[in-house]
Formats: structure tokens, C-alpha cells, sequence
């Protein structure tokens, strides 16, 4: 089907349904099936995967999964495309789905998510992988990402589609605009890397904003270094919460009532980091370092 027929074909079925596309749920659906294989090739699936989807919509994406992967746990929010995707997907063994928001809250993930895929992966053994392969909803796609970084086990890998600026700075370098919070956090567990660059056309309806297929690989290395995962992801987000400020400054009011500014001043200058130091210009080792030093400091 061409991009206008499946267009047409959604359309028809959403209106036959008296539906129409729900904008506050992020529901720019892709027309364009050869992007839909793409997303699911770049996840390169055995039948010993483990995926998560979050945006069923309905069901496209979900099918294609369902084909090439073990199990598939499937998360909609809007309970009019729930329904019609539980019909579309009827028969299909491997495929679960949940009705509901896949965030508990802006923190957390909806608890019963891991569960099911903690489930589904003993089912497999020992050598199961999970992965989260999904049309994210661009308004949930940022914690949706950084939750399950959190989580046990981590996904082995992500692709999803999400808005091309978000990408942007899941990528970004230090000493540039889009070095945020986010670069961070994510390279710091993981490779990073945007498959794709989405324009507007290939979805419907088309949304203001181009948008990227992104694929995360973990890499466990990385994160058995860290002690602490939570302080250190508290801290990257406070570290840029004024990136333009002096890093002496965000770190003293960071650690406001839990440290002295003659200890902070002591661990940036034992670190190099001068008065003009900025956390934007500092790379992803200086950073780790740097609140590994705070998280001792503070423990003293
Ligand atoms: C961009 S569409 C993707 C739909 C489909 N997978 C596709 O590829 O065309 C995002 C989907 O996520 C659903 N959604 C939005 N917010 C959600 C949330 N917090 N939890 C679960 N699903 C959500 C929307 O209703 C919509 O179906």
C-alpha cells in the first residue's frame, strides 16, 4: 500500500468507528510500511525477544513484532484504538496487551509492565532479550526512555521513533546547543544513534515536527561503574537544570542544606574545574566523575 492508501485506509477505519485521531495522545500514526519494517529490522528480533511497544495504535507496528519475536507486551492508552486493536491482533499468542497510561507517573513506569516482561522473559530462559521497539508518543517518549533505563532488566535495546530535536540531544556533544540532561543520562548507558530522519509526510496526520527512529544498544559495562544510579541521574538533571549558569554555582545550590561551599569548592578544584567551568563544557567521564566525588563528599 502506497502512504496515501494507508492513509486513506486509517482514516476510513478510525471514521467507521466515528473515530478520529486523539492530538493530546500523540497519535500521528506511520503510513509509510517500508518505515514500520525498518523499525522492526533495526531491532534485528529472534524468537527469543522479549518486546515492549508502547502505542499500540492500531496494531501495525504490534503485527510485525508479533511475527518476528518471542513475546510482545503492548501498552494503548486510548481505549476506542484499544479495542480495535485487540481485533486486529486477536489470535495472535504471543501478543499481550495492557489497556492503560504506560507512566505511573513522570518517575515511573506503570508497575505491571515489568512485571509482564520479567514474565514472558523466564518463560524463554536465560538467554532472553528485551527490547523496546515502538512509535513512541512524542509527549511521554523522554521519561518513557530514561524509566526503563532504570529499570531490571534494562532493555538490551530501543528503537523508537520519536521527535528529531529529541534525538538530536540523545546525541548531542559536549560545547554544543542540545548537550542536555538527557545526552547524558543516555550515553552514559548506552550507544546512541539516530537509524533515520522522518519528514512529516510519512505519517498521518502529519505532525509540525520532523521526527528520527533512534537505537539505543545498552551497554552493561558502563553501568556496573556506577554505585549509585539514581543520585547520579538526580544529579545530571540539577548539573543542567541552569546550563548556562557556573558550575560552582549549580553544584552549591544543588547540594544546598547537604553540603558546605568550602566542600564543593574542594571537590571542583580537586577535579580541575575552575570558576568559569560550565557543566555543558564538560565531557560524559568529567560529569560521572564529578558526582561520584559530590556522592562521597556528601556520604563523609
Ligand atoms: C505515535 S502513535 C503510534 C501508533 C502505532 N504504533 C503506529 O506506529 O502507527 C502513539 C500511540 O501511543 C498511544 N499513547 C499515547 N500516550 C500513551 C501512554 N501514556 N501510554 C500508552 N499509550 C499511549 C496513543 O494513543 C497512540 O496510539
Amino acid at each position: 500500500m502506497s502512504e496515501r492508501q494507508t492513509a486513506t485506509y486509517l482514516s476510513q477505519r478510525l471514521a467507521a468507528a466515528g473515530l478520529r485521531p486523539v492530538p493530546r495522545f500523540g497519535q500521528n500514526f506511520l503510513i509509510d510500511l517500508n518505515l514500520v519494517d525498518l523499525i522492526a529490522r533495526s531491532a534485528e528480533l529472534t524468537k527469543k525477544d522479549v518486546v515492549l511497544e508502547i502505542g499500540t495504535g492500531v496494531g501495525s507496528l504490534t503485527s510485525r513484532l508479533s511475527d518476528q519475536a518471542g513475546a510482545v507486551l503492548t501498552v494503548e492508552i486510548d481505549n476506542n484504538l484499544f479495542q480495535m486493536a485487540s481485533e486486529e491482533l486477536e489470535g495472535r499468542m504471543n501478543v499481550k496487551m495492557i489497556h492503560g497510561d504506560a507512566l505511573r507517573n513522570k518517575n515511573s513506569l506503570r508497575p505491571e509492565i515489568m512485571e509482564n516482561i520479567r514474565d514472558a522473559m523466564s518463560r524463554i530462559g536465560d538467554d532472553a532479550r528485551f527490547l523496546l521497539v515502538a512509535n513512541l508518543p512524542y509527549n511521554v517518549a523522554t521519561p518513557i526512555i530514561s524509566n526503563l533505563l532504570h529499570e531490571t532488566p534494562t532493555p538490551d535495546v530501543m528503537v523508537a521513533t520519536i521527535q528529531k530535536e529529541l534525538g538530536e540531544r540523545m546525541i548531542a556533544q559536549p560545547r554544543t546547543k542540545d548537550y542536555s540532561s538527557l545526552s547524558v543520562w543516555v550515553q552514559s548507558l548506552c550507544d546512541v544513534e539516530i537509524v533515520r530522519v522522518l519528514p512529516p509526510t510519512v505519517f498521518w496526520p502529519r505532525p509540525k515536527v520532523h521526527s528520527a527512529i533512534v537505537k539505543l544498544t545498552h551497554v552493561p559495562e558502563r553501568r556496573s561503574k556506577f554505585v549509585d544510579i539514581k543520585y547520579f541521574h538526580e544529579m545530571v538533571r540539577a548539573l543542567f537544570f541552569h546550563r548556562r549558569k557556573y558550575l560552582r554555582s549549580v553544584v552549591v545550590s544543588a547540594m544546598k542544606g547537604r553540603m558546605e561551599k568550602a566542600e564543593v569548592d574542594e571537590v571542583l578544584s580537586a577535579l580541575g574545574h575552575g570558576e568559569q567551568a560550565r557543566a555543558e563544557e564538560l565531557s560524559i567521564g568529567e560529569i560521572q566523575d564529578l558526582i561520584e566525588a559530590l556522592r562521597i563528599a556528601e556520604a563523609k
